[in-house]
Parts: C-alpha cells; sequence; structure tokens
C-alpha cells in the first residue's frame, strides 16, 4: 500500500493472523488467491474505473456496462481464463449486466432442465457467447404465483412446432434482466397446451432477436422497463417487457428434462420430479446466500474503517477526541452486522455444499433431500438478503452524514443490493415456503418418520419443549450445546405452537392463510438456528492461523447472543430461558464487543477487499478519509463553474425583484 497508512495503529492492535484469515474467509487458498488475482486485474485496468458511474445519464451509463462487459469477455478470451476466473473477474467488475442472466441463470436453466441433446446444442453456443441469453419468468401480471402465468405455447401437431403467445396486457415478461435491450434468446416459461389440454408451466428456448442486425423476430415486442430506484445502481440492467404474437419455435426446444411432448403431442413424464422446472431458482437462491455475504461485508468494511477514523467528543485536556467506534453504542449496533457477515459467508459454504450434493443425488435418482434443498435456499435467500438490505442502511448510519454521500459508495451499494429481498422469489413468500415445509414435518412426527437434516433438532421436540436452560453465568453463554439447545428449543416451540394453532381450523389451508403472518416467524427462527449451528459446526474445524478460531469464537456468540437479545420475546414467551439469563446473556455480549474491538479493523482487512471494488471513501484501506472527501466534492459537475448555470435566469432576477421590494 503507497502513502500514510492513517489506520496503522489499529492495525498494530491485531491479534489474529489476517492473511490466515483471508484464506478462512475465501473458503480456500486456491480461492484466495484466485480471487485476489482478479480483483486486482480488474482495479488496474482503467477500462473498468468506477468514477463517475452515478453521474451519467441513462443511456451513457447502459453503454458504459456494455463496453465493460465486452472489455471483459475480451480479457477472458485473451488470458484463456477459467470459468472459475471469469466469474470472479465478472463480480469485481462490480457492475450487474446482462451477463449475470446469462451466465446466472440462462445457462443454469439449459443444463438443469434441457435434455443431454438440448445441452450438447445451445451449451456450446452460449459458452462461446454467439447467443446470449435471459430468464424470463416473471409477467406483468404474475411474479410471485408461477403457477399464474399467463403465456402460453400450444403444441401445433402440422408442423410439430409450439406456437409462444401473449394472449393479454398482463401476461407480458416483465422485469427479466439483459432482455430489454442485448438478449438474443430467452429461457420463456408458458403454459403448455397439448391436445387442447394444459399440462402446467414449462420452460422454452426462444429466439428474440436476429443474430445479424439485433431487430426482434417479427411478431416479438421488446423493450425496457425504465428507471429503478437510486442513481447508477442497477440501471446498468436492462430489465424487459416482452410479448410474443404467435411466435413459431421447433418443438425440440422445449426444456424436455422433466416432460417430453413427443411428435404427437403426447405428454410423458420422466422420473424427475416436476418441482425440477423451479430448479434454477434453487441455484441461483443458493448463489444469493453466498453473495449476501459479500454485499455485507463491503458495507461493514467501510462503516469500521470509517468509525475508527471519526472522532467525536470526549477531548477535555484539548487532546485526540474519542474514535466513534469506543462508543459501546457503535459497537452495538456494527458489530453484530460484522458477525453477521461472517455468519453468512460460512452458511452460504454449506448451503453450496448442500447443493451439490442434491445435484449429484439427483443424477443418481435420489430426490429424496429436494424438499428440504428448497426450504434451506428459500429460506436463508429470506433471511440473509432482508439483514443484509438492513444492513446496509445501518451502516450508512453509522457513518454519520457522510454517509449520505454518494462518495462514501453505501448510497449505491443500497440501491442495487435491496432489490434482492424481491427478485428470485420475494422474500416472505420464500418464507411461507419454509413455513410449509416446517409444518409438513411436524404433522409427520406421529407417524414416526423420523426428520432429517436441518429438521433433526424437531425429532427431539419432546425434550426440547422441557428443556430448561441452565446458564448461571455470563461464562455459560459461550458453551456451543447451551446456545444451540436454546436456538433449538425456541424454534421447535414456535413450530409446534404454530401446528397446534392450525389444527384448529377445519380447512388448513384457511389456517394457513389466517396464521400466515406467525408462521412466517416460526421460519425465521428455524432459519436463524440454521446460521447459528453452521458457525457452531466451522468453529469445530481444524482452523489454521494464530489467533484465527478465538476471533470466529467471538464473532459467532456476537451473532448468536444478539440474536438472542433482538428476538428476546420468542425466547421468554416460548419459556426458552428466564429473563436473569438474557441480562446475562446481554453481560457476555458487551465483554464480546470489547474483545472484538481491537481486532475490528483486521476482521474487515480479511475480505481483501480492494479500493476499487469497495468504491467508497469512507472505506480507504489507508483511512486517509478527509483530504479524499474534499477532492471528492470539487469533481461534481456543480462545482465545474464557480457560478452555477440559471443564475442569471433564476438567482439574479429573484435577488434584484427583492432589492427592489425592499427600496419601494
Ligand atoms: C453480480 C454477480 C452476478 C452473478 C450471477 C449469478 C447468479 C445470480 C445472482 C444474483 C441475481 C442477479 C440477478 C437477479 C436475477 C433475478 C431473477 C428472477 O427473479 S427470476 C424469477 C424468480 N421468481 C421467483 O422466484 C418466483 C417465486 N415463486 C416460486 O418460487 C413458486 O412458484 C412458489 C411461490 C414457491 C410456489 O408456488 P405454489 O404455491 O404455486 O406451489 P407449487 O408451484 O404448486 O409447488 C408445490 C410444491 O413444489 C415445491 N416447490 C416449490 N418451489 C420449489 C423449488 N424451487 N424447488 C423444489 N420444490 C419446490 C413446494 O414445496 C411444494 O411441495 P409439496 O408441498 O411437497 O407439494
Ligand atoms: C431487480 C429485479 C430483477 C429481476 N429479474 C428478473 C429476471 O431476470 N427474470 C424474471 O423472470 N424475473 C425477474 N424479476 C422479477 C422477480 O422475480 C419478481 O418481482 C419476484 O419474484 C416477486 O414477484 P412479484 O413482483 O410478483 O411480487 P408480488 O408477488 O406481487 O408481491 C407483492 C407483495 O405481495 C406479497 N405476497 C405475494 N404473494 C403472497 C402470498 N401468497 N402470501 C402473502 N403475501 C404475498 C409479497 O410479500 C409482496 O409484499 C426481477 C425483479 C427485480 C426487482
Amino acid at each position: 500500500m503507497k502513502g500514510v497508512d492513517h489506520l496503522a495503529h489499529e492495525r498494530n492492535k491485531t491479534e489474529f493472523d489476517v492473511d490466515a484469515m483471508k484464506i478462512v474467509w475465501a473458503g480456500s487458498r486456491h480461492a484466495f488467491e484466485l480471487s485476489d488475482r482478479m480483483a486486482r486485474l480488474v482495479a488496474s485496468d482503467p477500462a473498468f474505473q468506477k468514477d463517475g458511474r452515478i453521474r451519467l445519464g441513462r443511456k451513457e451509463l447502459f453503454k458504459n456496462t456494455l463496453r465493460k462487459a465486452a472489455h471483459a469477455w475480451k480479457r477472458i478470451l485473451e488470458l484463456h481464463l477459467t470459468e472459475e476466473e471469469a466469474g470472479w473477474l465478472r463480480n469485481f467488475v462490480d457492475e450487474p449486466s446482462f451477463t449475470d442472466l446469462h451466465w446466472g441463470m440462462f445457462v443454469p436453466a439449459i443444463k438443469g432442465q434441457g435434455t443431454d441433446e438440448q445441452q450438447q446444442k445451445w451449451l456450446p453456443l452460449a459458452y462461446k457467447m454467439q447467443i446470449i441469453g435471459s430468464y424470463a419468468q416473471t409477467e406483468l401480471g404474475h411474479g410471485s404465483n408461477v403457477q399464474g402465468l399467463e403465456t402460453t405455447a400450444t403444441f401445433d401437431p402440422e408442423t410439430d412446432e409450439f406456437v409462444i403467445h401473449s394472449p393479454t396486457l398482463t401476461s407480458s415478461k416483465w422485469w427479466p434482466g439483459g432482455l430489454g435491450k442485448v438478449s438474443t434468446h430467452a429461457i420463456v416459461y408458458a403454459r403448455l397446451i397439448t391436445n387442447g389440454q394444459e399440462h402446467g408451466v414449462h420452460g422454452f428456448i426462444v429466439q428474440l432477436r436476429s443474430l445479424d442486425d439485433h431487430m426482434p423476430i417479427p411478431g416479438i415486442t421488446i423493450g425496457d422497463i425504465g428507471m429503478k430506484f437510486g442513481n447508477g445502481a442497477y440501471n446498468t440492467m436492462d430489465n424487459g417487457v416482452l410479448t410474443f404474437d404467435h411466435i413459431r419455435i421447433p418443438r425440440n426446444q422445449m426444456l424436455m428434462r422433466v416432460l417430453q411432448v413427443t411428435r404427437e403431442g403426447k405428454c410423458v413424464k420422466s422420473n424427475v420430479p416436476r418441482q425440477l422446472i423451479y430448479g434454477t431458482m434453487v441455484f441461483v437462491r443458493q448463489t444469493i446466500v453466498a453473495d449476501a455475504s459479500t454485499a455485507l461485508a463491503r458495507a461493514v468494511c467501510i462503516a469500521t474503517r470509517y468509525s475508527a477514523v471519526r472522532r467525536q467528543f470526549g477531548s477535555q485536556d484539548g487532546g485526540m477526541e474519542t474514535q466513534v467506534i469506543d462508543y459501546k453504542t457503535q459497537q452495538s449496533r456494527l458489530f453484530p452486522l460484522l458477525a453477521s457477515a461472517y455468519a453468512f459467508r460460512f452458511v452460504g459454504e454449506w448451503l453450496k455444499w448442500l447443493y451439490t450434493d442434491v445435484t449429484q443425488r439427483l443424477q443418481a435418482n435420489d430426490f429424496s433431500i429436494l424438499p428440504e434443498a428448497h426450504a434451506c435456499t428459500a429460506g436463508l435467500k429470506s433471511l440473509t438478503t432482508t439483514a443484509t438490505a438492513d444492513a446496509i442502511e445501518e451502516c450508512r448510519k453509522l457513518c454519520g452524514g457522510h454517509g449520505y454521500l454518494c462518495a462514501s459508495g453505501l448510497p449505491e451499494l443500497f440501491a442495487v443490493y435491496v432489490p434482492a429481498c424481491t427478485y428470485e422469489g420475494d422474500n416472505v413468500v420464500l418464507l411461507l415456503q419454509v413455513a410449509r415445509f416446517l409444518m409438513k414435518t411436524v404433522s409427520q412426527l406421529g407417524s414416526g418418520k423420523k426428520p432429517v437434516g436441518t429438521t433433526a433438532y424437531l425429532g427431539r421436540v419432546q425434550d426440547l419443549l422441557q428443556c430448561c436452560c441452565d446458564v448461571q453465568t455470563a461464562e455459560d453463554w459461550l458453551k456451543p450445546s447451551v446456545v444451540l439447545e436454546a436456538f433449538e428449543a425456541r424454534s421447535a416451540r414456535m413450530c409446534v405452537a404454530r401446528a397446534q394453532n392450525l389444527s384448529k381450523f377445519e380447512n388448513p389451508e384457511d389456517g394457513f392463510a389466517e396464521l400466515s403472518a406467525d408462521l412466517v416467524e416460526a421460519s425465521v427462527a428455524h432459519c436463524q438456528l440454521i446460521v447459528v449451528s453452521k458457525f457452531i459446526d466451522k468453529l469445530q474445524q481444524d482452523i489454521p492461523g494464530k489467533g484465527v478460531n478465538r476471533q470466529l469464537q467471538n464473532l459467532c456468540y456476537i451473532y448468536a447472543l444478539n440474536l438472542l437479545h433482538k428476538y428476546l420475546g420468542d425466547f421468554l414467551s416460548t419459556g426458552c430461558i428466564t429473563p436473569k439469563q438474557a441480562s446475562l446473556a446481554n453481560d457476555q455480549l458487551r465483554s464480546l464487543y470489547s474483545q472484538i474491538r481491537p481486532n475490528a479493523i483486521a476482521l474487515v482487512d480479511a475480505f481483501n477487499y480492494t479500493d476499487h471494488y469497495l468504491g467508497s471513501v469512507l472505506g480507504r484501506y489507508d483511512g486517509n478519509v478527509y483530504p479524499k472527501l474534499y477532492e471528492e466534492a470539487w469533481k461534481d459537475p456543480l462545482n465545474d463553474s464557480v457560478v452555477p448555470d440559471g443564475y442569471h435566469e433564476y438567482i439574479h432576477p429573484m435577488l434584484k425583484q427583492q432589492l427592489r421590494n425592499a427600496r419601494l
């Protein structure tokens, strides 16, 4: 690092091996080296600079994104980057674009739902970017309710084709990223109709634009849906609108891994469950959990470094004022977010493992853990994105007034991140899916079916309904078994109480609708338990590096005890702990904040973010905030001239008018 390090005194306090922690954060030495190399490659390339992005008009902004995406692709080819390296490179370019949907959804949809033949035909084209794909599921009238989609795909046996049609305004595809201006193809979700019969929603590969001149295929109307929240932010993406007027595609362009349509228009089911049509969503939800920790870590890195730089009050003798990070209120807001970043990292790692395991089992025709995979990806996507969106806003407040400046990087990060609470499944809708899974699990307990995986604790429900927390001192809250039992008991008791209330309704669906707000709370409790338990599992691993495990332990207990404090109502009302034990948990939490404090800067350094990626004056590695903030202000176009445009038209006449009035 060049220049003076204004945070050197902070870094000198570190009690653990930061380089070892960087590897823990990255997941492996291989992942660390690879991501580090790609981050530096992007940061050192002027073509990827991000300055001034928020000030560009939509057209310029979008063209700039196209330029960066094309440059990224050129570098990927020139450097012969692997798929993994290319993914990291795109990640550090840090600008949402059509490539996210192409690689993140179009390709996975073909891989997951296409037959071997379809994969052989389409994947090479997609890998070479000879076609660019998007994922067109959501419509103007329906997003959450996938079975309510209106676009139709009617089989015409005479020509061996499907006719894709938008029968109503509300059936217009609406939102798909990359669709508005770029994609040549899309996976279009439509109601399959053969021989006059409906067979539910399926995916179809549809060409949208000419590969020669990019004009829409006749019968297709396509465009961008307009500006979205925030400057810059997600406006680099061309979310699109699309309608079909009887567009014909060959029969073999229906993704047929789940259901085949024969030449005669007969539907033949494969042995794969129907839910696999939703498989791409499971895949992407899993990646969104990993991305949550990345976004949260960015915000926390900015807020932590700035909190160590910023000083307010406390100087009675003309000495230095207090660093705001030393205020207990600042710590109690910031350190749980730091702990959450690590917690989400580890649960994301585990979820990736679960997803890989499910994929392998599916290939061997074992579909038994699909419901669990669906519940975990849906629930954790919901939990982590809600927490991250809230945390970015909290980090902005933690940075005081300067956090509101775009130069802090936080407004754009918030604007880019917050739709994660909606896309890939509205977060409440997803928690309701978890609730269905939990209620089903509880209802099967009596039948002797043993719950497994993340619901295994419900198999011990009788014990958990009766257990008493035996915490007597604040230190007792540092025992993994104690923390786990409290979270398991809270979740089990909430699930059982909800199930008992549900059983009072004659019609379970009526009961589910009436109790849905309570059910969502049980889902949150269950998902928080998963995160806590995966963090505790992580601590059991042999983690090399001086002091690293100690820091992780502190973070784990901060994560868990802060939740206990925040959701005290649940823990007390279900009788899992007493008010006295809750108070001891709080004492322990304060002590943990003091232990984390000297390591806070090093713990965010371990994220290994370049200044380019952070894009924040407040979060600069060297802590040289004020001169750079001052410098940044003068770059604003308003400061191009000393007297602003409009002075002569509007300000001067007004001043003169007042002068005249004063004279009268
Ligand atoms: C910057 C870096 C980029 C990197 C790129 C990588 C990745 C991308 C990362 C970031 C994202 C970037 C861009 C954003 C892209 C956003 C894309 C989108 O938003 S695509 C659209 C997503 N849409 C949704 O998520 C819709 C939400 N709705 C649903 O998921 C479902 O329809 C439903 C609400 C879950 C259920 O509907 P319903 O009640 O009608 O139930 P059924 O459909 O009848 O299902 C019943 C049965 O099926 C089970 N089930 C449901 N979903 C799944 C699933 N996904 N997998 C497995 N099983 C599922 C459900 O549990 C029921 O089971 P059972 O009770 O046993 O009958
Ligand atoms: C930035 C962005 C990018 C996107 N990219 C894509 C893409 O590439 N491809 C694509 O196909 N789609 C995309 N989408 C669409 C996205 O997947 C949907 O917006 C999302 O699934 C939510 O659906 P909805 O808009 O229909 O919300 P709605 O379901 O209309 O939600 C509105 C409100 O109703 C509530 N609600 C809905 N159903 C229920 C229920 N059963 N019980 C209780 N409450 C309920 C919700 O909680 C919410 O508060 C994108 C969206 C955004 C914002």
